[in-house]
């Protein structure tokens, strides 16, 4: 990735307050710059202090190939390591099927040392200036908190449900197909045949994202850590569709916690899903899946699988609106000027959208004003995947419009027949 300004010294003053005292100025200087292979020891330290967990070795293989140390910056106060974050090479599939390369913000991390003090802000501005020196559209990431990243410019744009089901109350309407086609596969046929169907499942679904090698050497080598007390992985495989699960076994009761499971087709899922429900002596299954699951619609009891949770599992930020505009289908006809509001990165401005919709593409080019519909960065991250609606953006006073007309268009368009699915936890 190509550098600019490969270190930037700041100097924060901040005043602080204590207790019974008057505030006093306290200044020290930051440095943010480029990461070395001399850093990582510290990186590691900082991000075992963050997140709560001592970072295993395997893992610091993987990261390391996966965030090359031009993609990582680090920030320093004299010869302390204080803060970082860094960026995988991913690419996301976008609506209509066009494959569009981002980078994945990661690891990102302050030491509690030096918490609110601006350095995630001056680590975040420098890491996109960087992104957009180097053509980046668009950049993900998976956050820690809801409440970091939409000052950024970033929105969420997938939600996963996790769903328990009692398996010993299973039984599939006479609709269902019982397809078969599904063996019980080792750990080696696994590695063999799950990328593969992986990245056609992928290139398929909005949202999704490519996962490198290294991702799957994390997944296969699948280490006690990652195990959480329950067993290691087992694997249904099927042509075009696989399950990992979990078996945890508790006090006699035995559970089965689905880690993934991808299915290009409607056949491969009800097959792969006909397995799973036939593990006899299994009490409950527990999985995530989008809000469109097939499911619920599989059984003759669709009450049955609980929603027990839900979760923004991936987010987004539009960098080049222009390129992403014009990147993916719409769903209807629009002939639009909109403005954008980035507080950010200043790349907001007003724009105008032409599409044919039902399916087509978009041609987005800078315009002049008046703007029909006013927008964040970060809400049109959100609505470009379809998850979200700008209907109920604007019903939640964070979408401007000149007319209910106006916004009835823009939030048709947007709309996406398939739900939005992120594949990938990074
Ligand atoms: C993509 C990922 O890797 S997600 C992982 C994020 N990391 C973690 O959750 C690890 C634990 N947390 C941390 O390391 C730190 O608290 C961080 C990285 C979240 C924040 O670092 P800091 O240096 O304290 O943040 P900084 O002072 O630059 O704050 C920047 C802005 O974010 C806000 N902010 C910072 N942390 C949070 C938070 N946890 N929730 C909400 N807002 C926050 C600040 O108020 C500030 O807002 P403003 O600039 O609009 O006034």
């Amino acid at each position: 990735m190509q550098s600019v300004n490969p270190e930037i010294v700041l100097t924060l003053s901040v005043a602080c307050a204590k207790l019974g005292a008057v505030a006093t100025e306290n200044a020290f200087g930051v440095v943010v710059r480029t990461g070395t292979d001399d850093d990582w020891p510290e990186i590691l330290k900082l991000d075992s202090f963050a997140f709560g967990g001592h970072i295993a070795d395997l893992k610091t293989g993987i990261t390391r190939d996966l965030a090359p140390n031009e993609n990582v910056l680090v920030a320093t106060v004299g010869d302390e390591l204080v803060g970082v974050t860094m960026n995988y090479d991913l690419q996301i599939t976008v609506p209509g099927g066009a494959l569009v390369d981002v980078p994945g913000v990661t690891w990102v991390s302050v030491s509690p040392t030096h918490r609110r003090k601006g350095i995630l802000r001056k680590l975040l501005t420098e890491q996109h200036a960087r992104f957009l020196a180097a053509g980046n559209p668009m950049s993900i990431l998976t956050a820690s908190e809801g409440g970091i990243y939409g000052r950024f410019g970033y929105g969420p744009i997938t939600t996963e449900y996790t769903r328990t089901l009692d398996r010993r109350f299973v039984q599939f309407r006479d609709t269902t197909a019982d397809p078969g086609g599904v063996r019980l596969a080792t750990k080696e046929q696994a590695k063999t045949a799950l990328p593969g169907i992986y990245d056609r499942w992928r290139r398929s679904c909005p949202g999704a994202v490519r996962r490198p090698d290294a991702f799957w050497r994390g997944v296969f080598a699948d280490p006690e850590s990652n195990r959480g007390g329950a067993s290691a992985l087992f694997y249904l495989l099927h042509k075009d569709g696989f399950a990992t699960y979990r078996v945890r076994d508790e006090k006699s009761r035995m559970a089965v916690e689905v880690e993934d499971l991808f299915a290009v087709t409607a056949e491969a899922y009800t097959a792969v899903w006909r397995a799973l429900c036939a593990l006899d002596l299994m009490e409950t299954i527990t999985v995530s899946e989008s809000r469109t699951s097939l499911l619920p619609y599989l059984l003759t009891n669709p009450r049955l699988p609980k929603v027990t949770g839900a979760f923004d599992l991936l987010w987004a930020r539009i960098l080049d609106f222009p390129r992403m505009l014009s990147a993916r289908s719409y769903a209807s006809e629009l002939d639009m000027v909109f403005e954008v509001t980035d507080g950010f990165l200043d790349q907001g401005g007003i724009f105008h959208l032409r599409t044919d919709g039902a399916g087509a593409g978009g041609v987005c080019e800078p315009a002049d004003g008046p703007a029909q519909v006013r927008i964040t960065a970060a809400d049109l991250s959100s609505i470009y995947f379809g998850e979200h609606r700008a209907d109920t953006l604007a019903q939640a006073g964070r979408i401007w419009s000149e007319s209910d007309a106006a916004l009835d268009l823009f939030d048709r368009a947007f709309a996406t027949a398939d739900t939005p699915q992120g594949g990938m936890f990074f």
